[in-house]
């Protein structure tokens, strides 16, 4: 349960003021005039400024601070989330493109590591959400419920090497659950800024995690995003990984899911640090001494990258192996923000 689910949107604003030290994007952008002007709307699935700034308040320490109560709230919050969303993605107007895959017949790039000793692994993930369901801070047990539902008889339509079967969390042994985490599938309930968020409310009722049968194709159920479409692969090969996920896509597209979408924002995601192409590329590789370099961060931040830990976001590197992938997502096409990451590891 969030620490802060039951406080008002003034006490919440209460925290964030008092934390002056806070270098989040919600505390730069969020000022009285437009608190006070967005505190009391509602949007259509009854999401309040209150959901979407609680994580930030609670968490000072955050680096967005505000997440998207559901689809609606991107139009009415639009004016406390979109400078954050220019500042994320780097951004001077919000006109995100159209959808684009590239040609994944003529990538022109294949293998980053054919000598295979940087890169451990591979993984290219997107986002999807429901359009006709709110985000977790508006989410009841029974809409998570019924979200699965809904999603397993879409999965169950996945044939070839897509075809697999669906996992839920409940009922899954405490065993099983950690060794598919520590085998960098699974995801967990260990992310304080995701608790305060409702991202962990009614856990796990609702979770769950698709494999396909060679499980280098995955899908996440109601973790952060309604639905994570993963594929992944041990080594390098950036090029299948990425067209094995373009495939997916496209048939979980045509098996009668409705995704939320919006002119000029792309996909819509709880997160708004995930909107537009909702991708993210990544590699595990090893980089001790490029990491250890104090200049690190900027290398990174020049090239449009990012570096986390090997377990997920707001974790640490273990043995001087990375994760490094694109930053942005929004403002360019997939194709793109693929290309935004190759050069950055290759770099
Ligand atoms: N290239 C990779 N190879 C193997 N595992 C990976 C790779 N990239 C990410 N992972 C694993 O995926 C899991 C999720 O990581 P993480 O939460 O950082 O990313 P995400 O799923 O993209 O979501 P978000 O950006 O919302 O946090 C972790 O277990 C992480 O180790």
């Amino acid at each position: 349960m969030a620490q802060g689910a039951n406080l008002t949107a003034d006490e919440l604003w209460a925290k964030l003021e008092a934390a002056k030290d806070s270098k989040s994007l919600l505390k730069k952008h969020l000022t009285k005039t437009l608190f006070d002007s967005n505190k009391d709307k509602v949007s259509k699935f009854k999401g309040t400024l209150a959901d979407c700034m609680r994580s930030g308040c609670m968490n000072p320490d955050s680096g967005v601070g505000i997440y998207a109560s559901d689809p609606d709230a991107y139009t009415t919050f639009a004016e406390v989330l979109d400078p954050v969303i220019k500042d994320y993605h780097k951004v001077d107007s919000l006109n995100h493109p159209k959808p684009d895959f590239g040609d994944v017949d003529n990538l022109g790039f294949g293998d980053l590591d054919p000598s295979g000793e940087l890169i451990v692994s591979t993984r290219v993930r997107v986002g999807r959400s429901h359009a006709s369901y709110g985000f977790p801070p508006v989410l009841t047990k029974e809409d998570r419920v019924e979200m699965e539902r809904k999603t397993v008889a879409a999965l169950e339509t996945l044939k070839g090497e897509l075809a697999g079967e669906y996992n839920p969390l409940t009922g899954m042994t405490a065993d099983k659950q950690k060794q598919l985490t520590d085998d960098h599938f699974l995801f967990n309930d260990s992310d304080r800024f995701l608790r305060e968020a409702g991202g962990y409310n009614d856990w796990p009722t609702g979770r769950g995690i698709f494999f396909s049968s060679n499980k280098k194709f995955l899908v996440w159920v109601n973790e952060e995003d309604h639905l994570r479409f993963i594929s992944m692969q041990m080594g390098g090969n950036l090029g299948e990984v990425y067209t094995r996920l373009v495939k997916a896509i496209k048939a979980l597209e045509s098996s009668g899911l409705e995704f939320a979408k919006k002119d000029n924002l792309g996909y819509l995601t709880f997160c708004p640090s995930n909107l537009g192409t909702t991708l993210r590329a990544s590699v595990h590789i090893k980089i001790p001494k490029l990491a250890a370099q104090p200049d690190f961060k900027e290398f990174c931040d020049k090239l449009n990258i990012q570096a986390r830990g090997i377990h997920g976001e707001h974790t640490e590197s273990v043995g001087g192996v990375y994760d490094i992938s694109n930053k942005r997502r929004l403002g360019l096409t997939e194709i793109q923000a693929l290309q935004e990451m190759r050069t950055g590891v290759e770099e």
